[in-house]
């Protein structure tokens, strides 16, 4: 009986709500797990509850889900002609079996050097769900591992496959591979186109909406759509005339060739299509710095325009979605492998152009099936492959600037992945115990939540080198992976068919939508349905008993209610260490990085004044080169030129002999001249002697005269004394006489 309803403004996956919430479907446990469920994840939808209440209270999956670990699968690729003449071989990877490999850390690295300081060993064990060896082919990889997730997704299931591991590990040459030798992404569009050959649906007028609904366009949408979808296929034609011919036509034709190849069709038989008509619609986007971008707009192209970053929302029911992600109607192989080109080229573009090499981005590429009937969406399957940037971490990589950015963008969105699985895996094995799981808190993480929660099988192909100069490195992503295999999935039996999606029309509000009620009621499991009747025979019950069942159904919710309260704490105090765990962590790696970030300055001063030195002398060379070739003469010419060199060169020499000797004779005459003012200042100085002495002579003599006359003065004044005192002494005698007389007298 199908149900008609004019639907509220809802989605499907509150309908889904509405499924589970009706018959009893948990236990009292359970209910404990929608709680806490809905602590731990505001807004997680329903069916990842189903998924958590299997986990955590140990039931029988309803309806017969199935559980399973996570497949991770190891690829190993072969080494490159250099990598052989660097000595990368150091037997440091061994495949031991189909399912076992050994690492043996080489000489030098920092495992061994810890080992050798009792640290660790050297020595490390992992399993996978499969290993392949350098010499599997494509082929054969993409039969092994994603077979069952694309019948899964035929099946209206959804399915997610990831690529991880160090740079140059061959991520990209296994989901995408190379025209010769394609990936797992064209062999899935091959399977697909196969599956639903002649059962398409060339409306165009139906197309994905949000996460998980689909919208109906007018034939204005519709013109347009198909207008975005010219511009794409002509850009891709340019790139083509661009390349030489020969090249790109023959490549082009080989990849043609493979994707219209019916050998390559997955052997198992197609699900029958039945009448339902099918459109496919794939995205192309990728996750760099912590941003979305769309690879499939056109505006990418030109140089001049800056790309846009989209938003990634939420539906309201808990589901992410990439908000104006453009999707692309795809109708044919052809058209598949222009689109993947065309995005590629966008990548490289915008690698370019931001200085970026495209490995630093997680690229996905996004596929959504719409089952069709009678001009209704039945239903709709995801198929995502996203190619994870290079795991390598920042402090072994030289990385400055908008590197060091972009390193830690992407350590931080790969360790919020491996946070997600690890608390995944935790709350498996400890059921009492429900981590915080952070999945909102990377795009990576949070566009994929609903794979991760039950909404489709995820699996993981890790790839790695087998290079002794990256062993660290892939040790490293040994260890995440080892972690990975242990989560459990818990993937419904049944497409969700029955939860078909809301069709909205061009203004995003819901149309007419029709149940299948067959669906709704093979949804609903045998214990539901007895459940409801269990419910109605109580009704029937005597008024004591119900008081009693009442009693004790309120001790049990007091019970509940207590147990609710510790988890509460407890999950808020374990919230609570994860973020202080993860400011440490940010805290210590913001310091690494500081650090980092000063060697690299130093190396880039030493380096820059290395480079000034080097141009320096390059410029000399350069200078002396140009005038060599300015001053380049014949050699007839040189020779002539080499004789009159020469002539004048005797002439100079003459002329400067007879300069010396001129000089030496003016030096003689100078001599000469000197001689003779020498001679003369000594006459002059002897005359001056001679002059001299006569004057003292004369002096003398003068002074002799006037001594003689002082002498002649001063006899004569002696004289004149004597005479004077003779004359005295005769005046005394007289005198003496007289007195004597006169005494006498
Ligand atoms: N299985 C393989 N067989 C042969 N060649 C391979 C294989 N895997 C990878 N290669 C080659 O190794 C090189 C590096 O591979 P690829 O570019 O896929 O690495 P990646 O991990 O995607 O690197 P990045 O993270 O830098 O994008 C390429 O030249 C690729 O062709």
């Amino acid at each position: 009986m199908d149900l008609t309803c004019t639907a509220p403004p809802v989605s499907t996956s509150s309908q889904q709500v509405m499924f589970m919430s009706g018959p009893c479907l948990f236990s009292s446990n359970s209910d404990t797990v929608q709680v806490l469920s809905q602590l731990v994840f505001p807004g997680s939808d329903p069916l990842y509850l189903v998924s958590l209440a299997l986990l955590c209270s140990q039931i029988e999956t309803p309806g017969g889900a199935e559980q399973q670990t996570m497949r991770v699968y190891l690829r190993v690729r072969p080494f490159s002609k250099e990598e052989l003449c660097d000595n990368e071989d150091q037997d440091c990877v061994v495949i031991e079996n189909s399912q076992t490999v050994t690492l043996n850390a080489p000489k030098g690295s920092a495992t061994m050097k810890s080992s050798e300081k009792g640290v660790g060993t050297s020595l490390h064990k992992f399993s996978f769900s499969q290993i392949f060896g350098p010499e599997t082919t494509q082929a054969e990889l993409f039969e092994d591992t994603v077979k069952s997730q694309m019948s899964d997704f035929l099946d209206g299931k959804n399915a997610l496959i990831f690529s991880y591991g160090v740079t140059n590990a061959g991520k990209t040459f296994t989901i995408q591979g190379t025209p010769k030798d394609p990936g797992i992404l064209p062999r899935v569009l091959d399977t697909t186109f196969h599956h639903i050959e002649g059962n398409q649906y060339e409306g165009m007028d139906l197309k994905p909406y949000l996460r998980n609904d689909a919208q109906y366009l007018d034939p204005d949408q519709v013109k347009q759509e198909r207008s975005a979808k010219v511009a794409i296929f002509a850009s891709v034609k340019e790139v083509r005339a661009s390349y030489p011919r020969e090249v790109s036509s023959s490549a082009l034709q080989v990849f043609l060739q493979f994707l219209l190849s019916p050998s390559l069709v997955l052997a198992s038989n197609p699900t029958d299509t039945g009448s339902s008509q099918f459109a496919l619609w794939v995205a192309f986007f990728e996750i760099y710095n912590e941003c979305v971008y769309d690879l499939l707009q056109p505006s990418l192209c030109s140089k001049s325009k800056k790309r846009s970053a989209l938003r990634v929302c939420d539906d309201g029911a808990g589901n992410a979605y990439v908000k104006d992600l453009r999707w692309v109607n795809i109708q044919h192989l052809g058209e598949a492998s222009k689109v993947l080109q065309f995005g590629n080229k966008n990548r490289s573009a915008a690698a370019t152009k931001m200085n970026q090499s495209s490995s630093r981005s997680h690229s996905i590429f996004t596929m959504k099936l719409l089952k069709i009937d009678d001009g209704t969406v039945r239903r709709i399957s995801e198929f995502s492959l996203c190619d994870l940037a290079g795991s390598e971490r920042c402090n072994k990589t030289k990385t400055i600037g908008e590197r060091l950015k972009e390193a830690g963008n992407i350590n931080n969105s790969l360790l919020i992945l491996g946070k997600c699985i690890t608390a995944l895996r935790n709350n498996q094995t400890d059921r009492m115990k429900s981590s915080y799981i952070p999945f909102r808190e990377s795009k990576l993480t949070k566009l994929f939540q609903a794979v991760f929660c039950g909404k489709g099988r995820a699996s993981m192909i890790v790839n790695i080198n087998q290079c002794a100069s990256t062993y660290d490195e892939t040790l490293h992503v040994m260890k995440f992976s080892a972690v990975a295999k242990q989560v459990v999935q818990v993937i419904p039996d049944k497409p969700l068919e029955s939860l078909a999606p809301c069709l909205v029309g061009r203004d995003g509000k819901p149309l007419v939508r029709m149940i299948d009620n067959q669906a709704l009621e093979s949804y609903l499991s045998e214990e539901e349905l007895l459940d409801e009747e269990d419910e109605g025979d109580m009704s029937l019950l005597p008024q004591n008993e119900l008081v009693n069942m009442i009693e004790s159904l309120r001790t049990k919710l007091l019970a509940e209610r207590r147990k609710n309260l510790v988890q509460e704490m407890e999950i808020r105090k374990e919230m609570g260490d994860a973020m202080i765990q993860q400011l440490m962590e940010s805290e210590e790696l913001r310091t690494r990085q500081i650090e980092e970030l000063k060697e690299s300055y130093q190396e880039k001063l030493e380096n820059t004044f290395e480079m000034y030195k080097d141009a320096i002398k390059e410029h000399a060379y350069q200078s002396a080169m140009n005038n060599l070739e300015d001053d380049y003469v014949p050699l007839d010419e040189f020779i002539v030129e080499q004789e009159k060199v020469e002539v004048w060169d005797d002439r100079f020499k003459r002329l400067y002999k007879e300069k010396c000797a001129v000089e030496r004779m003016c030096e003689d005459k100078q001599q000469v001249t000197r001689t003779k003012s020498a001679l003369c200042i000594s006459l002059l100085y002897v005359i001056s002697l001679i002059l001299l002495k006569m004057f003292v002579v004369q002096l003398i003599l003068s002074l002799e005269k006037r001594l003689v006359e002082l002498s002649e003065t001063l006899k004569k004044v002696r004289d004149g004394f004597l005479e004077k005192s003779a004359d005295l002494a005769a005046l005394q005698r007289q005198s003496d006489d007289q007195v004597s007389q006169s005494q006498w007298e």
